[in-house]
């Protein structure tokens, strides 16, 4: 941030800040968050027991608000080296448009907004799963491991994985083994998702200083985990009929979806091509299959409540 820019917001206080709300909406991560919030609200749709359908919908949004609130803090913290890469470096707070304490403001004020507002609407399970959420994106990931270690995001991933367990317990009142299943399955497909990414990102997180795998390990070992990993996740993705809370039709689509995710990991791992395109191509196939698993998952849960 210009040290002109800083001197005058900080120094006057009748100046305003340069932020538009648009800044302020893309501190939220919109994009990513919005699967995040699905799978959130599928757990609450999955869960047994039934919240009044408005406090249903309040339930999810403070979840939507709490995991806007953790981008609006990763922001924050990554303001640095999102000013070096060139995925990130267009951001507000590196642009000089939001200042550093106005999007730490941002995210700490959603934050308890949103954790106060679900205990108060669902239940103080609920919560407290929401604000430890918040705290190990904020603070675990972004603060200490991102930097830190090329497992950060395998660790790191338990963040993206609990929204679901946040979901089921803001209408159940409890974590239960299914719910648990939904978080492993984001669980282990957390690693292939990104990794897809690092391999062609890999030269911003050299120029940025962060450890991700491709940079630490290379890129044939990043390969063959991402390889490793897309079985497992083709096996979790199954267990929610194997174990009984899911029909035959979900588990027929999830073994479809996990053959195409291994398929894409598979072409990832023996197709050398100098433009990254398996990669890409197996990035993009993992947004899409993680939102046609819990979109599977949310028309068990329908099928289940007209059944009930
Ligand atoms: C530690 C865990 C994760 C890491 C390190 C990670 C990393 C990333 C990165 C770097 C991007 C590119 C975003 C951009 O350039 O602005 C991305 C995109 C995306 N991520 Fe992840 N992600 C994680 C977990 C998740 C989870 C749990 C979900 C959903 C449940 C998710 C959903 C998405 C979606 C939907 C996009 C595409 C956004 C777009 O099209 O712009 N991610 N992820
Ligand atoms: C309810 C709640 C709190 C949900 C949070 C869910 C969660 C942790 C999602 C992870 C989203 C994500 C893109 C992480 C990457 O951070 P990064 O810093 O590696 O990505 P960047 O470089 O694009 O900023």
């Amino acid at each position: 941030m210009s040290v002109v820019h800083e001197e005058r917001v900080l120094n006057d206080p009748a100046s305003l800040s340069e932020a538009t709300a648009g800044d302020f909406v893309t501190l939220l991560k919109p994009r990513v968050m919005s699967l995040v919030i699905f799978t959130a609200f599928v757990g609450q749709m999955l869960a047994p027991g039934a919240l009044h359908p408005f406090l249903a919908f309040v339930a999810t949004l403070s979840i939507a608000v709490g995991a806007g609130a953790a981008g609006a803090l990763n922001m924050w913290y990554d303001a640095d080296i999102d000013a070096v890469m060139s995925r990130t470096s267009k951001r507000p707070v590196p642009q000089g448009r939001v200042t550093p304490n106005e999007a730490l403001a941002f995210g700490l004020v959603l934050s308890a907004f949103s954790v106060m507002t679900l205990g108060l609407m669902a239940n103080w399970l609920a919560a407290a799963l929401l604000a430890f959420t918040i705290f190990f994106y904020a603070v675990i990931y972004t603060m200490w491991l991102k930097r830190s270690t090329p497992q950060n995001i395998v660790i790191g991933g338990a963040a993206g994985a609990l929204p679901p367990v946040v979901g089921w317990a803001a209408t159940s009142g409890v974590v239960s083994v299914e719910s648990l299943v939904l978080f492993l399955i984001i669980f282990l497909w957390t690693p292939p998702h990104f990794w897809a990414l690092a391999l062609f990102k890999s030269g911003d997180y050299e120029r940025a200083g962060v450890p991700m795998m491709p940079n630490v390990a290379g890129e044939a070992s990043t390969k063959k985990q991402i390889f490793a990993y897309s079985i497992l996740v083709a096996i979790s993705g199954v267990l929610p009929t194997v174990l009984g809370f899911a029909s035959l039709f979900y588990g027929a689509a999830a073994a479809a979806l996990g053959i195409g995710f291994v398929w894409y990991a598979w072409r990832v791992l023996t197709v050398d091509d100098p433009k990254m395109k398996p990669a890409k191509a197996l990035f993009g196939f993992s947004v899409l299959y993680l939102f046609a698993i819990f979109a599977a998952l949310l028309v068990e849960a329908i099928a289940g409540r007209l059944g009930a």
